[in-house]
């Protein structure tokens, strides 16, 4: 075996100086032993005037909280602990190093407990994650635009708002060329308020998506759009399909959603979970365009609530509704 070399006695020392984390040391009565560069270079206290002090008489602000909890039980139970970062980001007022000020750096921390002949220790390390937590902020807010530019709906993963709105603009200038049919359909889940306060927001999101599924799967041609409108609403674009033919569609959405038999809670209008459809037919005199469609879908879908829930009702023009 060949010998090593001799440590030098200084390295140590040196190694800590070195360290790009910060290295604190306490003893069993929470007095500073040990205070490495990294730590005064970022709080602006130097070794030599934090030795021998009580950690949480220099930062008081930390008596109570999660670091001193941690500290305690690490020396009670012999057993390492860490902070969680999300909920303890910076714990000690520490900034870049040279800055003096500014935002505080976000802080990993970990407490060891070690044993050193006969006295308990613990030792503290602080790593700098201001970079890592910047980037996830950033990898956040970049995936939260790309949601929005998407087209598909986050939870039920049928079209969204905006696909809807392109589809149905698209679709009306088709049937405005070609002077063609087209229905839209506007629905919402009956008293679903009661659904969520009943069973919580969790299962509501989940009904949600059961209700978008089966909704979805009932539109079989290619050119039909089902898209959740918003909250508890969806919607669906039906070319080529007149009145008459949506509020059959229509209708048969109606009972399959009821066919799930979904248990609904005690305060709703149903036992189980049902729907209200409003139906409006593309009209090249009086509905022409999206927003008079929408708004005429939105009054049945108004009236099928009045009229108790669980119905289609199809807008009728003018003339018909005179008559
Ligand atoms: N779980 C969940 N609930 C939602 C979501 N979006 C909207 N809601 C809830 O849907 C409920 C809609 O309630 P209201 O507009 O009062 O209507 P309703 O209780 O369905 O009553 P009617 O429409 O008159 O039958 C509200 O409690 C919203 O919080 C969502 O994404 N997830």
């Amino acid at each position: 075996m060949t010998e090593s070399a001799p440590v030098p006695h200084q390295l140590p020392a040196r190694v800590l100086g070195l360290a790009q984390l910060g290295l604190i040391v306490i003893d069993a009565d929470m007095h500073i032993v040990m205070w490495n560069q990294w730590m005064a270079s970022r709080s602006g206290k130097s070794s030599h005037r934090v030795l021998g002090q009580d950690l949480f008489d220099l930062y008081g602000e930390l008596r109570g909280q999660r670091l001193e909890q941690a500290v305690l039980s690490a020396m009670q139970s012999n057993l390492p602990q860490t902070l969680s970062p999300a909920l303890n980001p910076s714990p000690f007022p520490l900034y870049p190093a040279g800055s003096w000020g500014g935002e505080r750096v976000e802080q990993a921390v970990s407490v060891t407990p070690f044993n050193e002949g006969k006295e308990r220790f613990c030792l503290i390390e602080v790593s700098d994650i201001s970079a890592i937590v910047g980037r996830e902020r950033q990898l956040r807010s970049q995936a939260e635009a790309l949601r929005a530019q998407s087209y598909v709906d986050g939870l039920t993963g049928i079209a969204n708002r905006r696909h809807f709105d392109v589809a149905l603009d698209r679709e009306l200038r088709r049937a405005q060329r070609n002077d063609g049919q087209l229905s839209l359909l506007l629905m919402d889940i009956d008293s679903f308020k009661a659904y969520n306060d009943h069973f919580g927001h969790q299962q509501g999101d989940a009904c949600l998506t059961l209700v978008a599924e089966a909704f979805a799967s009932m539109l079989q041609r290619p050119a039909d759009l089902a898209a959740r409108y918003g909250g508890e609403e969806f919607a669906a674009v039906l070319p080529d399909t007149s009145c008459e033919q949506a509020a059959q569609h229509a209708e048969a959405i109606r009972a399959k959603i009821a066919s799930l038999n979904i248990t609904h809670a005690p305060a709703a209008t149903r036992p189980h979970v049902t729907m209200s459809i409003g139906v409006a037919t593309f009209d090249k005199d009086q509905l022409n365009e999206g927003a008079a469609m929408l708004a005429a879908a939105d009054s049945c879908l108004y009236a099928a609530k009045k009229a108790g829930r669980d119905c289609v009702i199809v807008y009728r023009h003018q003339q018909e509704n005179a008559a």
